[in-house]
């Protein structure tokens, strides 16, 4: 799209339910980085109440992202149905309003950058809610942290990377752990991501879920609305050990390393 029909649509606004943008709107501890990414952000589901806001152009966006919006709502399900069977709970356990908060998109895009080694395309950071789930088309770019180090994610055709959120550490009780992720850019070639973030109800409560804690496993976590999280983690840089330090119970404790 030429630049001037771009243009009005580039804001800071956290509410707009569609905003074009550049870098990121963590705050970062006052540092001023600024990152190596232009991004598209949306609202995708529920479609009904949404689509009035999507972009009119180009002609083939509306439909093709409804249908995608869609078809991620459900491989979400699916996923959270086989992580809860697999924690030995009930397979609807984190359906409901964990993930009735509406889909959020990010179309990430990171230019080729003249030098990688002055700036990454995104901060390292974890995803809020339960999952995310995220398309990195076949150029390389995204790391996650294990045991401590940056490790490669290299795209595998035609397939997705579920990334785990900070809620799906805090629900299980630190059982399962939310990745540390981050985008590095590279000189040669431009890379497009796309990100759904499926988000809880903004008034749902938030609590490690009674079946994952006993005498032997106490809360690590108090209870909180989901609204009092999400202004914390934008407040915190998204950084992993503060955000989840503003919810334990004991923040002195150390929080469990990422595997
Ligand atoms: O571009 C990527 O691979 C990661 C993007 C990401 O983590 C995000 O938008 O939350
Ligand atoms: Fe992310």
């Amino acid at each position: 799209m030429p630049a001037e029909e771009k243009l009005p649509h580039y804001s800071d606004d956290l509410s707009k339910p569609f905003r074009l943008d550049t870098s990121t709107t963590y705050v970062d501890g006052g540092s001023g980085d600024r990152y190596w990414r232009d991004y598209l952000q949306l609202q995708c589901f529920p479609i009904d109440r949404f689509a009035p806001d999507w972009p009119a152009k180009p002609d083939a966006f509306s439909g093709g992202l409804a249908a995608y919006a869609v078809a991620l709502q459900e491989l979400a399900a699916t996923v959270l149905e086989l992580v809860a069977e697999g924690l030995g709970l009930d397979k609807s356990f984190f359906l409901g309003e964990l993930i009735g908060g509406g889909t959020l998109m990010n179309v990430n895009w990171y230019p080729p950058c003249p030098d990688p080694s002055l700036t990454m395309g995104l901060v390292p950071h974890c995803d809020r809610p339960l999952l995310t789930v995220l398309s990195q088309g076949d150029v390389s770019g995204l790391q996650a942290k294990h045991r401590g180090r940056w490790i490669d994610v290299h795209p595998v055709p035609n397939a997705f990377v579920i990334n785990l959120g900070h809620l799906m550490e805090i629900v299980t009780n630190g059982l399962l752990h939310s990745v540390e992720h981050r985008a590095v850019t590279n000189s040669s070639a431009a890379r497009l991501s796309v990100v759904s973030i499926i988000m809880p109800e903004m008034d749902s409560r938030i609590e490690p879920l009674p079946a994952l804690v006993s005498e032997e496993k106490p809360p690590k976590f108090r209870p909180f609305l989901f609204r009092e999280f999400n202004e914390a983690y934008t407040a915190a840089a998204a950084n992993r050990e503060d955000v989840l330090r503003l919810f334990m119970i004991h923040p002195s404790d150390t929080i469990g390393s990422q595997n």
